[in-house]
C-alpha cells in the first residue's frame, strides 16, 4: 500500500487530431515499463499546476506549445512501482508538429482499434472511454409518438448521432420490446450503440448494446452483469463513487440546468459539475436543459460529452 502522500501526480495527454485518432509514444529504454505506449505526459513538479506540466512535458517531449485542452477523466492505479494519479487531458490545438524529442517512437491511433502493443496497464479503460462518442441521446416516444421518435432517431443517426438510450418509463411491455427492437436495428445500421433503461432482459432479447442504470438501481448493484456496455445516472458525489467502484463504462451527471423532465430537481449548475467531475475516473456526459451547443461547456467543464432528450430525438 501507498501512503497518499506517495500518490505520484501525472499529467497526461490525448492529443487529438479532428478525424479522431490521438497520439500514443512508447516509453523509452531506462524507464519503468520501458517499450510500453502510453499518452504523452509525465510527473507534475511539486507546487506546479497540471496545466503548466502538460504544456511542459509536451514541449519537452514532442516540441508541441498546447493551445486548448480540456480537463478530462483523472484515475489512480497502483503499479509495484508507484501509484499514480493521471490526470488526463483532451489536447485539441497545438502548435507545431510532434516530434519525438527523446528518441520516443510515436503513432496516431484511433479508440476503436488501437494496433499497437503493450499499453501501460492503467490505460485500459482510458482506451474504452475514448471510444465512446460525444453525444448520449435519449428516447421520448411516450411525448412523441413511436413513429415520430423513430423518424427523428434516424435523422439524428444520420447526422452522427453514434450513442442512444431507450429510456420510455410509461411503455406497456410489448409496445415497449416492439419499439426497443426497432431502435437497435436502425441504431445498427449506422454503427451506432443501444442502450436499455434499467431492464437486462430486455437488452439481451432485442440484441442491444448495453444497460443503463437509473440511480436508484445504480446504488442497490453489487456487481455488473457481463454486458459490454453500462451507464448509469449519478446526481451527487455518492452515487459517482459507486459507479466507478462497481467499474461502469461511463455515468451522466444531471440536471445540469433546469430540465422539462424533472422540474422539481435542484440543478446542478455548471461549477457544480466540474467540481464533481473533477475526481472522477469514469467518462462523465453532463445532463439536464442541454442542446448542441452546450457541448463545448460541457467540455470545458471536465465532461465527456452531453446527454439530450427533447433537444436531440
Ligand atoms: N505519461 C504517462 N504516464 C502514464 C500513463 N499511464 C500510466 O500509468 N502512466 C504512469 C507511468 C509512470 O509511472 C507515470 C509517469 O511517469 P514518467 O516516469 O513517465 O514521468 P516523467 O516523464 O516525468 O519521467 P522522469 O522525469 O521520471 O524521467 O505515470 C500515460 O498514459 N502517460
Amino acid at each position: 500500500m501507498f501512503h497518499p502522500s506517495d500518490i505520484v501526480k501525472v499529467a497526461a495527454a490525448v492529443i487529438t487530431r479532428p478525424d479522431g485518432s490521438f497520439l500514443l509514444a512508447r516509453r523509452p529504454a531506462g524507464k519503468p515499463y520501458a517499450g510500453y505506449w502510453e499518452f504523452p505526459g509525465g510527473k507534475v513538479k511539486p507546487d506546479e499546476s497540471l496545466l503548466h506540466a502538460l504544456r511542459r512535458e509536451l514541449l519537452e517531449e514532442l516540441g508541441i506549445h498546447v493551445e486548448h485542452a480540456y480537463p478530462w477523466i483523472t484515475r489512480t492505479f497502483t503499479y509495484p512501482h508507484a501509484a499514480v494519479c493521471l490526470h488526463f487531458y483532451r489536447v485539441v490545438q497545438w502548435h507545431g508538429e510532434p516530434y519525438p524529442q527523446e528518441n520516443q517512437e510515436l503513432s496516431w491511433q484511433f479508440a476503436n482499434n488501437v494496433a499497437v502493443e503493450p499499453m501501460l496497464p492503467a490505460n485500459a479503460p482510458v482506451l474504452r472511454a475514448l471510444d465512446l462518442p460525444p453525444v448520449y441521446a435519449i428516447t421520448n416516444a411516450m411525448e412523441l409518438g413511436i413513429k415520430l421518435s423513430l423518424t427523428r432517431i434516424e435523422h439524428a443517426l444520420q447526422a452522427g448521432l453514434r450513442l442512444v438510450q431507450v429510456r420510455e418509463k410509461g411503455m406497456m411491455k410489448e409496445a415497449l420490446h416492439v419499439f426497443a427492437g426497432e431502435v437497435v436495428k436502425l441504431a445498427h445500421r449506422y454503427g451506432a450503440k443501444v442502450l436499455i433503461n434499467e431492464d437486462i432482459r430486455l437488452c439481451r432479447e432485442v440484441g442491444a448494446d448495453g444497460v443503463h442504470f437509473p440511480s436508484s438501481q445504480l446504488m442497490n448493484l453489487t456487481e455488473l452483469p457481463g454486458i459490454d456496455l453500462c451507464g448509469a445516472s449519478c446526481h451527487n458525489a455518492e452515487e459517482l463513487f459507486q459507479a466507478e467502484r462497481l467499474g461502469m463504462s461511463f455515468v451522466v451527471l444531471a440536471p445540469v440546468l433546469p430540465t422539462l423532465s424533472h422540474p422539481e430537481s435542484k440543478t446542478l449548475g455548471w461549477q457544480k459539475f466540474a467540481t464533481l467531475v473533477r475526481e472522477c475516473s469514469l467518462p462523465v456526459y453532463a445532463l439536464g436543459g442541454l442542446r448542441q451547443e452546450d457541448l463545448t461547456t460541457a467540455w470545458e467543464h471536465g465532461g465527456h460529452g452531453i446527454a439530450m432528450m427533447r433537444a436531440i430525438v
